[in-house]
């Protein structure tokens, strides 16, 4: 199930993770958030997001989305298929937006609730259409780990579970339908359980915030990336497997091992304690940094389980695999109305010793093309002299054919792909006449600060330009196999 639509509202943590997701998979967003720095947080996370992306995933990504931020809520959600809710955890404040979005959706508009872990009977209540309101729970990052919760309420309809779990997945997730509403889900249920532990085991000064993390992610973290907890309990109990676990750590669950009843009082000792600790383990890295660290780990971990089982994947391996063919799929369906940006006909003085068009003016007439293309974005004098343009850094050029003096030609042009700083484009030279192809360009251009010699990102006024384009101009059948030759995966 296609989404071409798709609205935000709350672009904090989670709300910026949905807008990137969303985004990178060719979906326009809305977004509405009155933070005044809500802009700039969605560009930093979207920032860190594309850059995962393009580690992560072996298929090209389709024209991003187009981002905009609406100044009311119901700007926003006019129009959405999809309207993800991500404002905070308190259910007075939940139930007023949501019961605004039902009230100015259209109606076979899906609302997604981000929730850790409110009830949906709860958050519909007040709602005119309660039934398409779904708990859709994600998992921080957003934009990199597939998993989302499918919790549906006593008012929520079938049709809305379904419909929710096909936008889900078309976005490259992984959604998990929970049978019955539950306070915290599933997910969050356990991480809960693990925390509440954590935090005595600190509070008691038997371990340090850091000697808790390096227990977790030196030996079950690792297991838990690529098997839960039952299948790594299934092995723990040997070949007699899980009924001999059972059996010999059952009786263990008896024992007054645990604290879980009870939670220490989250005092301000306790809160300083806490925080102390985890300043001193951030080592004076940013909370960006952090995510950027935490982004490759998590991209190297999903691509190293892409590659087990013959390459089929296996966990959140196999579902990045599934991504990726449903992307190849897209970009194989993808068609492309081209820009025709030149056409001229061949001059004497382009033909050389062997009679025919000589090789670097193919490379004139697509240089001559992203300069067209360039002007077609609105890229003028002003904006060069305001020491921003876009140099070509790469180029791919196939010979297919000949061209002799006084032919005439034409060109055609199709963005590949984009993101704030690259421009992935596609030309084609032809003989109107014929209709044949004489030669190709892949060319990436990078969006630079002239003066400080440097890649910069695009503005976003630019940036909406480029993706209106691209939807436009999307990638061209088979273009995919055209990026193998381009050092840079788009
Ligand atoms: N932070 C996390 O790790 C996760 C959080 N969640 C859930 O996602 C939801 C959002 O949490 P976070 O993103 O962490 O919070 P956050 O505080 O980072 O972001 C909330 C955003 O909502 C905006 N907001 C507040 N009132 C609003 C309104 N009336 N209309 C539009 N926007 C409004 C705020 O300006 C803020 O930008 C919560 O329900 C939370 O439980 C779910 C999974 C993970
Ligand atoms: C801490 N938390 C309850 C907000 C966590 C979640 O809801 C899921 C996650 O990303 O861990």
């Amino acid at each position: 199930m296609a989404l071409n639509r798709a609205a935000c509202i709350g672009g904090g943590v989670i709300g910026a993770g949905w807008i990137a997701r969303l985004l990178l998979a060719g979906v326009d967003v809305d977004v509405f958030d009155p933070a005044p720095d809500a802009q700039r947080i969605v560009a930093e996370v979207l920032a860190n997001a594309q850059r995962a992306a393009g580690k992560l995933l072996d298929a090209p990504l389709p024209a991003p989305g187009q981002l905009r931020f609406a100044d009311t809520l119901e700007q926003a959600v006019a129009g959405a298929e999809l309207i993800q809710e991500s404002v905070p955890e308190r259910l007075d404040l939940k139930r007023a937006v949501l019961q605004a979005i039902d009230a100015h959706a259209a109606p076979d508009a899906i609302i997604g609730s981000s929730t850790s872990g409110l009830l949906p009977s709860d958050l519909q209540q007040g709602m005119r259409h309660p039934e398409r309101l779904v708990v859709a729970h994600p998992y921080n990052p957003v934009y990199l780990l597939p998993l989302v919760e499918i919790v549906g309420g006593h008012q929520t309809s079938t049709q809305t579970i379904r419909r929710a779990s096909s936008l889900y997945t078309a976005l490259g997730m992984k959604p998990v339908t929970i049978n019955r509403e539950i306070e915290a889900f599933v997910g969050d249920r356990l991480l809960e359980a693990l925390w509440r532990e954590a935090l005595w085991l600190v509070k008691d000064d038997i371990a340090s915030v850091t000697e808790i993390d390096d227990v977790i992610r030196y030996s079950f973290g690792l297991r838990w990336a690529q098997m839960g907890l039952f299948q790594t309990y299934r092995i723990a109990g040997g070949e007699a497997g899980m009924r001999h676990f059972l059996g010999q750590f059952g009786p263990a669950l008896k024992w007054p091992w645990t604290k879980l009843m009870d939670v220490p009082e989250m005092d301000e000792a306790l809160i300083d304690k806490i925080a102390a600790q985890s300043d001193e383990q951030a080592g004076g890295r940013s909370i960006r940094d952090l995510e950027r660290i935490r982004d490759d780990n998590l991209v190297a971990i999903i691509r190293a389980l892409a590659q087990q089982q013959g390459g089929a994947g296996w966990g959140a391996g196999a579902a990045l695999r599934d991504q990726e063919q449903m992307l190849r799929d897209a970009a194989a369906d993808a068609t492309a109305a081209p820009l025709q940006l030149t056409s001229g006909s061949v001059p004497a003085e382009w033909i050389d010793y062997n009679g025919h068009m000589t090789e670097h003016r193919y490379l004139q007439v697509f240089g001559e093309t992203s300069d067209a293309l360039l002007t077609h974005l609105g890229l003028d004098a002003d904006y060069f002299a305001s020491g921003r343009s876009f140099y070509t850094v790469e180029t791919h050029i196939m010979h297919l054919g000949e061209a002799h003096e006084g032919d005439g030609y034409e060109t055609r042009t199709r963005i590949l792909s984009a993101d704030d700083k690259r421009l992935h484009v596609f030309h084609q030279i032809s003989n109107p006449a014929t209709g044949s192809v004489l030669a190709s360009a892949e060319q990436m251009l990078l969006h630079v600060d002239t003066t400080a010699q440097k890649a910069t990102p695009v503005d976003a006024d630019l940036g909406n330009r480029i993706a209106a384009l691209a939807r436009e101009h999307a990638v061209l059948p088979g273009a995919a196999a055209v990026g193998r030759y381009v050092g840079q995966r788009p």
